[in-house]
């Protein structure tokens, strides 16, 4: 029967570590993709990983899944990169960047060396500076390179949020900002549940001051520390973020979610990949959602900005 063709969506992945592989578990769950390609240095890994992948066919959803090299990023959608190392207990993801931007340097170059033409989604840590080096090796468009960024802590603090306040965290609207790091920060000027600010909600209105909730910020920016402490890696939250910010872009779906993004002027920073709202589509960031921060959050926005700033000059230097 002669009907309408339907577009190809292929991904590669590049790192099937323990973050790689959770992604294409969940992709391979909730069937957003029909080709996902994994590549890796180690080979076998990649492999193993593919074989293994496949054998749930029968009770996921269709799609190719294989093993594979650079060649396969020419006709890709998507290039999403996991690969590199990860922090160990009491390492802060800053403590990465020149390791993981010399891994970056090979990898971006061998991506575009097959004529790329898709949208980049970094993951590695430290995931705003590794976005901003793939940028500036890739030379594609800002819009089409884009971070995992603070989608992961915005998860984090809805989740806590759902869980203090006893309401789905579907239904709690909230966004974490800055880097994904330390210096992040939660935009509680913005918090709302079911349409209703927080501060009327809980009857709350100095947040930072307030015990409880300086809790629940603390859990979220620590999260991973809490968690690498405890298992030696975080990988199943990052996996299915990965998902959602792949839907997004593949289904068009023009969804506000916070990635690390390119900042040219709004708010007030330049030249800098940080975590933000924005409006993801098939073409990567159509939009940044520039929320109306109050003096405080501004302040630590520009703090987080800066620090990321002259990392990225650590970065820089180091693929020099
Ligand atoms: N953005 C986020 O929210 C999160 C980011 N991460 C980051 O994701 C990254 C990966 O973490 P894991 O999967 O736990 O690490 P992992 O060590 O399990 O996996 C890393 C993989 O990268 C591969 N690799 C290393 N160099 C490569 C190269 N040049 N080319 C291709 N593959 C290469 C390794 O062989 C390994 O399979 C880390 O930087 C980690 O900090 C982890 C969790 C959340
Ligand atoms: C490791 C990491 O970046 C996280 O779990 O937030």
């Amino acid at each position: 029967m002669a009907g309408k063709k339907t577009k190809l969506r292929k991904v590669v992945v590049i790192g099937t570590g323990f973050v790689g592989t959770s992604y294409a578990y969940a992709l391979l769950n909730q069937g957003v993709v029909n080709e996902l390609v994994l590549i890796d240095l180690d080979k076998e890994k990649a492999e193993g990983e593919a074989r293994d992948l496949n054998h749930g066919m029968a009770f996921g959803n269709p799609m190719r899944i294989k093993a594979g090299d650079y060649e396969e990023c020419h006709n890709a959608d998507l290039v999403v990169i996991t690969a590199g190392a990860n922090q160990r207990p009491g390492e802060t993801r800053l403590d990465l960047v020149s390791k993981n931007a010399k891994i970056f340097k090979g990898i971006i170059n061998k991506v575009m060396d097959v004529d790329f033409q898709g949208i980049f989604l970094v993951a590695t840590n430290p995931v705003d500076i590794l976005t901003q080096l793939t940028r500036e090796i890739s030379g594609l468009p800002e819009e089409r390179v884009i971070g995992s960024g603070t989608i992961l802590d915005t998860a984090r603090f809805r989740y806590l949020l759902g869980e203090h306040f006893e309401v789905d965290p579907r239904n709690v609207h909230a966004y974490i900002m800055g880097e994904h790091g330390d210096s992040e920060l939660p935009v509680w000027s913005h918090v709302q549940i079911g349409g209703v600010p927080i501060s009327k909600y809980a009857g709350i209105t100095d947040f930072d001051q307030n015990e409880e909730m300086k809790a629940i910020f603390e859990n979220v920016r620590d999260a991973a520390y809490h968690i690498i402490k405890r298992k030696g890696a975080t990988y199943y939250g990052i996996g299915l973020g990965l998902v959602r910010l792949t839907r997004a872009i593949l289904n068009n779906e023009n969804a506000i979610v916070t990635v690390s993004a390119y900042l040219d002027g709004q708010y007030g920073l330049d030249d800098i990949y940080i975590g933000v709202p924005a409006i993801l589509n098939e073409n990567g960031v159509r939009e940044i959602i520039e929320l109306n921060l109050n003096d405080l959050e501004k302040d630590q926005l520009r703090n987080s900005a800066d620090l990321l700033k002259e990392m990225v000059d650590v970065g820089r230097k180091a693929i020099q």
